[in-house]
């Protein structure tokens, strides 16, 4: 099958917080989804961006639901591309681990029922994790990004992304805080889904296995 292709509809500039990044919107043959790219500063033609690939989240990233850690994280990559003055968070339109916010949303009453995340899918006739890594790869080709370092606690997302072609040079632990409602569910993704964390209890935060620096991503 050949790859899936991407173009870039439209771009314009979004002052936040952390200073003015450029949306990029694009169009791909995969999906009729609306990906987009997140980016600030030059990252054309460059090595060891900072990159972060984020999936949809609509209760994490837009309620602030303390159920995930999805907004933290948002908001956390952010600030560390723009503490570097440069890099791409790729925002994936792939809600629930692909299943869509109708499914993840059925997937949180099974989880309040006492299933974990991972069960929760399956019990629903989902995989624990549909997502396709192959139009953020696509997104970063097209920006010109040549090697990256990757903020995630995600060791499948690292190799979908090298086995897609991108070159990821690094691993940049990303932090969350552990609260009453997170707790279950962050142990699950350690446990069940090999997060690279280290869940102390709640109202402490999350240790992950190596603090503060970027390490090797292999
Ligand atoms: N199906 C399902 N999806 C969830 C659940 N909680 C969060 N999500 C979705 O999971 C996606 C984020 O994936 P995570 O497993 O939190 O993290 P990750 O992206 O694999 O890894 P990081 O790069 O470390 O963030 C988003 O699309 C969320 O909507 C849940 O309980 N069930
Ligand atoms: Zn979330």
């Amino acid at each position: 099958m050949s790859k899936p292709t991407v173009s870039r509809l439209a771009s314009t500039r979004i002052p936040t917080a952390y200073g003015d990044f450029q949306l990029c919107y694009y169009s791909n043959t995969l999906d009729n989804k609306e990906h987009l790219a997140f980016v600030m500063g030059s990252v054309s033609d460059a090595e060891n961006v900072l990159v972060r690939i984020h999936s949809e989240c609509f209760t994490g990233d837009v309620l602030g639901s303390r159920r995930c850690d999805c907004g933290e994280q948002l908001d956390r990559s952010l600030q560390l591309i723009a503490s570097q003055g440069a890099g791409v968070l790729v925002y994936l339109r792939q809600e629930g681990r692909g299943i869509g916010l109708l499914q993840k949303m059925r997937a949180y009453n099974l989880q309040d029922q006492g299933y974990d995340t991972v069960d929760a899918n399956l019990l629903l006739g989902h995989g624990a994790d549909e997502r396709d890594y192959s139009l953020a790869a696509r997104i970063l080709e097209e920006l010109g990004v040549k090697s990256i370092r990757l903020m995630t606690n995600n060791p499948l997302k690292i190799h979908a992304l090298e086995s897609e072609g991108i070159r990821v040079n690094a691993r940049f632990p990303l932090e969350a805080t552990v609260n009453a409602d997170n707790e279950g569910y962050l142990l699950t993704k350690v446990r069940r889904m090999d997060h690279l964390l280290k869940v102390k209890p709640a109202a402490t935060r999350v240790s992950v296995i190596t603090a503060h620096d970027c390490e090797p991503a292999d």
